[in-house]
């Protein structure tokens, strides 16, 4: 890559710059006002850092373990969907990238490469997401693939039984070209999300007829039954359902509003998180997603309680902007930054990252 930006922000001018407006749309937009990505952002903005002194932080170790992953750093990539949107190699390209920076990668379901390309292509621990979808034979065989391909957790989003309502995408009507499509999926199953027609998004369209959206808590019990891999729920945002899914065998649960894309006026992830972590009293991990930029807020989300946090937007800025050089850049500016902090705030590891290490800040009337 050319030109390599030096801050994640650098990376998103660059994609902006080479996507199409319709894309660029779909990736940045959320749901109704908006204000639920905005409010994910300025969440972090209330954070302020609270050092300590005279510590030894001659070296700073941003290693960690999540359900037995063992990854360089707690900045992972979120599941999104369609890489191919971002770059030609899609998914394999974020596979190498992630892989570049030892971080967790999470594979949509609407991956727009094969698992098993996928798999063949990885170099650190990934996990495959899954939409609860009518069809529970796809879902179980997409566990048994993904099992088979050396997946190390499954992670069922749990805060889309429908599509936010995403007016930029229903503006430009928005619908899949031909030359992109869900590859993990019969192309029986995906064809609703090609069909263009003004006012209306394709993708939106497509999500009634396929995600069930009647799966309650006791249908859980089915996934587990289906492998033997962890299973982590994405799209917990308050402290009872924090509990019922530690009551359900959940073995994680990420705090994610969807990027803001789904329930507007959702609280911010980081607001959640203080609730999530104390429900589930530490009986399993909390990770969280949403308006994560860079390592400071990284550290932010750790001190809080989060064991790990999830890239969106940003690893497909990186994407667009450089393929797997693109992300693996994205992926060490924000650990770089993380063991940056580390050393400033005088916490020279994950564990010293305690809620001590950070004030936030009231919310501004
Ligand atoms: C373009 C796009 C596609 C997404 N696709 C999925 C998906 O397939 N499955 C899923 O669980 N979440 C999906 N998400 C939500 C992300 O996993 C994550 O929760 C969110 O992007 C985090 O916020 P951030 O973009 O501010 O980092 C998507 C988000 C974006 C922006
Ligand atoms: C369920 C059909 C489309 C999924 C689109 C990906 C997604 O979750 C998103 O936020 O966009």
């Amino acid at each position: 890559m050319r030109g390599v930006p030096g801050t994640v922000e650098g990376y998103r001018a660059l994609a902006r710059g080479r996507l199409g407006g319709e894309v660029w749309d779909f990736f940045e937009g959320g749901a109704e006002s908006e204000r639920t990505v905005g409010d994910n952002r300025r969440a972090f903005g209330r954070v302020t850092l609270r050092p300590r002194v005279l510590v030894d932080v001659s070296r700073c170790d941003t290693a960690v373990e999540v359900l037995g992953a063992r990854l360089r750093t707690p900045v992972g990539v979120a599941p999104t969907a369609y890489h191919r949107l971002a770059h030609p190699d899609g998914e394999v390209a974020t596979a190498q990238g992630a892989g570049a920076a030892g971080a967790l990668f999470v594979v949509s379901i609407y991956a727009s490469r094969t698992i098993e390309d996928v798999a063949a292509a990885a170099t650190s621990p990934w996990w495959l997401q899954l939409y609860w979808l009518r069809r529970r034979d796809i879902l179980a065989d997409l566990v048994a693939r993904a099992a088979a391909a050396g997946c190390g957790a499954v992670v069922l989003t749990v805060d889309a039984p429908r599509l936010g309502r995403r007016h930029r995408d229903a503006r430009n009507g928005f619908a899949l070209g031909p030359g992109i499509r869900a590859a993990n999926l019969d192309s029986a199953v995906t064809a609703s999300a090609h069909l263009p027609a003004a006012g209306r998004s394709a993708l939106a369209a497509h999500a009634v007829e396929a995600v069930d959206p009647s799966v309650t808590w006791s249908d859980l019990a089915w996934l587990r039954a289906r492998s033997d891999l962890p299973l982590v729920l994405k799209g917990v945002l308050t402290a009872q359902d924090a509990a019922l899914a530690v009551d359900h065998g959940a073995d994680a649960v990420v705090v994610s509003n969807h990027g803001g894309r789904q329930l507007d006026r959702a609280p911010a992830t980081l607001d959640a998180l203080a609730e999530v972590v104390a429900a589930v009293g530490g009986a399993i991990p909390v990770l969280l997603d949403g308006g994560v930029r860079g390592g400071t807020d990284a550290f932010a989300a750790l001190a809080l309680g989060a064991r790990a946090v999830l890239l969106g937007r940003p690893a497909l800025w990186g994407l667009a902007a450089g393929g797997a050089a693109g992300v693996a850049g994205v992926l060490d500016l924000a650990t770089e930054e993380l063991a940056h902090t580390m050393a400033l705030a005088g916490r020279p590891d994950l564990a010293s990252i305690d809620g001590s290490a950070v004030r936030l800040r009231a919310e501004a009337r």
